[in-house]
């Protein structure tokens, strides 16, 4: 059993505004940072904070807003999504006569910016009641809960109302049903929902995620229906993306959650390049090496990629997500996120919390106050210990009712004072898994109310079923002892929730270490390993037993995290660091240099009646092609050789006498013999320190007194670390040494780089004049003053000058 670990959510720069400068010479704090705190604590900071940005934006735009239209939307007739934090009563909502007091309430702070929320499922399913009559409940599941927490945009929801609507008449009932509760449904149908939601979802990616691997006996079954079940998902993802294209107003902020729509950022921005799109996952993302099991791994992850921000609950999923494109799509991992020749999408840890308020302020309702009456009357002399849990397979619920089963076993006389309740939501059921484990769960419970169970009294009281909010919350308030046990959890806002309601009996949580919440919760929580059922039966033990005065230390631990980082914290958080990460790509933008105008370069051509042409070699002449690094990964690479579409048009250029071209490149000079030997061109090899017109020898613009001594033992280094890396090499160039490790594995390279360069210090370059340059996957060595701005510019200056020619350089 390990007791307590302190908070590990790491605190990142202090963002209260826009450090911009800051942020793109790539100096912001740590890497894949938490956000909580940073986040503007008050209104008033976000709103300085946002008015700040807009400015800003402003200026970068020559007076456009582009952050967002806030102060131009005019409000619908939506009600305020608050309804639900409101309305503490409200159950079920009946769509047709709308039960809740503000249906039509039209919502006052009209400069809320705007959210599109894209998630699965709505916060409400629909059940039906007649041909156009609907009947709407509140979906179960964290995604719902914490989203529903969020107060401070002008949001709306899109997403699955969780049932097939085949005909027109029962769509259109439902689409005014769900407006009233600004949501929009997306309307999928049976085929779609068991192929996408029950097959690719639920039946792979979940498994998957939560590390328990595909089903095993329908491995093969499911492999085979495997292309059906994308080819849905894919379509479900296009579907989803419709139906925000269709409600898209420009400047809002589009978020998309979890991993049911990997697919969608990239259909977003297929539509729209500006639309702001962040996507979060709720679920843990797994270590690489278990991603890359996925047959369609790189797509999804390219996918996800086209988004502009991409959290995680923790930092060790936004590692292990930058960690599968580095070896999976051979990207480059950087502090930031992953960048992709030169566009960067931002990685983020944001863990997310609950709407404490809501839950303390519950505890007051008297009707939360007569359950607990009747709770306590009820369990009276027995110690109440609570599982609450989707009927999931990553819940670990098996594990949890074993461990009871043992504690009980080795401690006879705790066997009438202590009652475990269950709940247990259904959820899932048509996936055959969730449906087995079902049935096992109620086999062990029978099994040992059977054991220990008295003619008046049962260990476990085990529910299929959910409960509302305000049974939940005194259930939460009269625990002893509340137990997670989950196998994997991207975070698990019960043990958040619990912690909530217990400011007056400081209850212990017993938590697993594999939930997200044991990186926030652990200095207050027992941590467990829920597949040790010995360590979590002793824990059980421990937390019944434990003295006040310890409860209660622990409880302040946990309390103090759940009341101060809230889901309006974390949303906010999220969108504001979307904002920023918008505004830093404009900047980075306008650091490139802007593209060729086509049109003024094709006049100035034909009006000249002697140009020269300066082209770079590697990716201008010639092309990428697809090869495979080591595990499989795949690397787009280039050849050194001239695109075949290209010859022709470069003789037709090089034999035009008006037109003079230079070939200008890193590469050495039998790499250009080789490819524009038979060209009537000039060549500029090693970065212009060797030159040749074609028809010409090679003439040399090395200083006379270069200095090459120091090659021989910058080999011997280089010779040694090509050995210890597989698939590295090194080119030895006439002025420089290069070491390559594009083929290697990127992490393994890297280090191997490390310790190079840590050698060449110490070593053969301690007193050498040499230039050390380190490229994204290599180190070269060459003397001082050896580059293509300083020898190649010089030289082509000098070209040019000689003869008085215009020129145009294409790189
Ligand atoms: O929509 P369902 O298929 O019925 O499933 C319910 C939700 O389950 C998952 O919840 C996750 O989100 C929580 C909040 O971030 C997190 O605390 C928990 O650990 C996760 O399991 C799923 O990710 C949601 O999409 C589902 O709606
Ligand atoms: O009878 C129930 C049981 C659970 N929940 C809610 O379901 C959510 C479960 O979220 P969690 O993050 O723990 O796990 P998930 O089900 O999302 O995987 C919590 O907000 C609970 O309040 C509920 O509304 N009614």
């Amino acid at each position: 059993m390990s007791i307590s670990s302190p908070d590990t959510c790491i605190s990142h720069n202090n963002n209260n505004l826009p450090n911009l400068s800051n942020k793109s010479n790539g100096m912001r704090g740590n890497k894949y940072n938490c956000n909580n705190s940073g986040t503007p604590r008050t209104r008033l900071e976000r709103l300085l904070r946002e008015r700040e940005l807009r400015k800003f934006n402003k200026s970068l735009n020559d007076g456009e807003t582009e952050l967002s239209n806030n102060d131009s939307f005019s409000p619908d007739s939506f009600e305020a999504f608050s309804w639900f934090n409101d309305e503490e009563s409200l159950e079920t909502i009946s769509a047709n006569g709308c039960s809740t007091d503000g249906c039509e309430r039209q919502d006052s702070r009209t400069s809320r910016e705007r959210l599109l929320v894209v998630a699965n499922r709505l916060p409400v399913s629909a059940v039906r009641r007649g041909v156009d009559s609907w009947h709407l409940e509140i979906s179960v599941g964290g995604l719902v809960s914490a989203l529903l927490g969020v107060k401070e945009f002008e949001t709306r929801w899109i997403g699955w109302a969780g049932v097939n609507v085949p005909d027109e008449i029962g769509q259109r009932a439902l689409i005014k049903a769900l407006a009233e509760k600004r949501c929009i449904p997306v309307f999928l149908d049976e085929e779609i929902v068991h192929q996408y939601y029950n097959g690719y979802c639920n039946n792979i990616l979940w498994p998957l995620f939560h590390y328990l691997g595909l089903p095993q006996e329908d491995r093969l079954a499911t492999t085979r229906s495997f292309q059906s079940q994308f080819d849905a998902y894919k379509k479900a993802n296009q579907m989803f993306a419709e139906v925000v294209k269709e409600h898209y107003v420009e400047g809002d902020v589009v978020w998309c959650h979890d991993y049911h729509l990997m697919f969608l950022p990239k259909c977003l921005k297929e539509r729209n390049r500006k639309m702001k799109v962040g996507w979060f996952l709720h679920t843990p993302f797994p270590s690489s090496e278990i991603h890359r099991t996925l047959p369609s791994r790189s797509e999804l992850l390219r996918s996800v990629l086209a988004a502009d921000l991409v959290g995680f609950h923790t930092y060790d999923y936004a590692r292990h997500f930058v960690s599968a494109c580095t070896r999976i799509l051979g990207l480059e991992g950087t502090p930031e996120g992953v960048e992709d020749q030169g566009r960067l999408t931002r990685v983020a840890a944001f863990p997310i919390g609950i709407d404490s308020d809501r839950f303390i302020r519950a505890l007051e309702l008297p009707q939360v106050q007569d359950h607990m009456k009747e709770l306590k009357e009820r369990f009276a002399g027995r110690k109440v210990m609570l599982g609450v849990d989707r009927l999931d397979m990553i819940k670990g619920i098996p594990q949890k009712i074993l461990a009871f089963e043992k504690f009980l076993e080795e401690n006879p006389n705790w066997r009438d004072k202590v009652v475990l309740l269950q709940i247990a939501v259904p959820t899932r059921t048509d996936v055959p898994e969730y449906q087995k484990l079902t049935s096992q769960v109620h086999e062990i419970v029978g099994r040992i109310n059977g054991r220990f169970g008295t003619l008046t009294a049962v260990p476990i009281h085990h529910l299929d079923r959910s409960l509302d909010f305000h049974a939940l919350c005194a259930l939460y308030a009269v625990t002893d002892v509340a137990l997670v046990t989950s196998l994997r959890d991207g975070m698990n806002l019960v043990s958040y929730e619990f912690v909530a309601c217990q400011a007056s009996k400081k209850g212990v949580l017993i938590l697993s270490e594999f939930a997200g919440a044991a990186q926030s919760l652990g200095a207050g929580a027992i941590l467990v390993n829920p597949w040790n059922v010995t360590e979590v039966a002793s824990s059980i033990g421990y937390a019944l037993n434990m003295p006040a005065d310890e409860r209660e230390k622990r409880h302040h631990h946990n309390f103090v995290h759940v009341t101060t980082h809230t889901s309006q914290e974390w949303a906010a958080t999220f969108v504001s660091e979307l904002n920023d990460t918008i505004v830093e790509a404009q900047l980075r933008t306008r650091q490139i240099p802007p593209p060729l105008p086509i049109e003024v370069a094709v006049d100035r051509y034909a009006k000249s009646n002697n140009r020269l042409l300066i082209l770079g070699f590697n990716a201008t002449l010639t092309e990428p092609v697809d090869t495979l690094g080591r595990k499989g990964s795949q690397i787009k690479e280039m050849e050194p050789k001239l695109r075949p579409d290209l010859q022709e048009p470069l003789r037709k250029l090089c034999d035009d006498p008006k037109t003079t071209i230079v070939v200008l490149s890193g590469s050495d000079r039998s790499v250009l013999d080789d490819n524009f030997g038979d060209y009537s061109m000039w060549l500029a090899a090693e970065n212009g320190m060797f030159l040749r017109a074609t028809k010409g020898d090679w003439m040399t613009t090395m200083p006379e007194n270069l200095n090459m001594e120091w090659v021989d033992s910058v080999k011997h280094v280089f010779e040694y670390f090509t050995e210890r890396t597989p698939r590295s090499h090194f080119e030895l160039r006439e002025t420089s040494l290069i070491w390559n490790y594009k083929y290697a594995d990127v992490e393994f390279g890297r280090l191997q780089a490390r310790d190079l360069l840590q050698h060449l210090w110490t070593g053969p370059i301690s007193n050498a004049s040499l230039d050390v340059v380190q490229g994204s996957r290599s180190i070269e060595v060459r003397s001082v003053g050896v580059t293509k701005v300083c020898i190649g510019g010089i030289t082509l200056l000098l070209f040019i000058q000689h003869h008085r020619l215009a020129y145009l350089m294409l790189r």
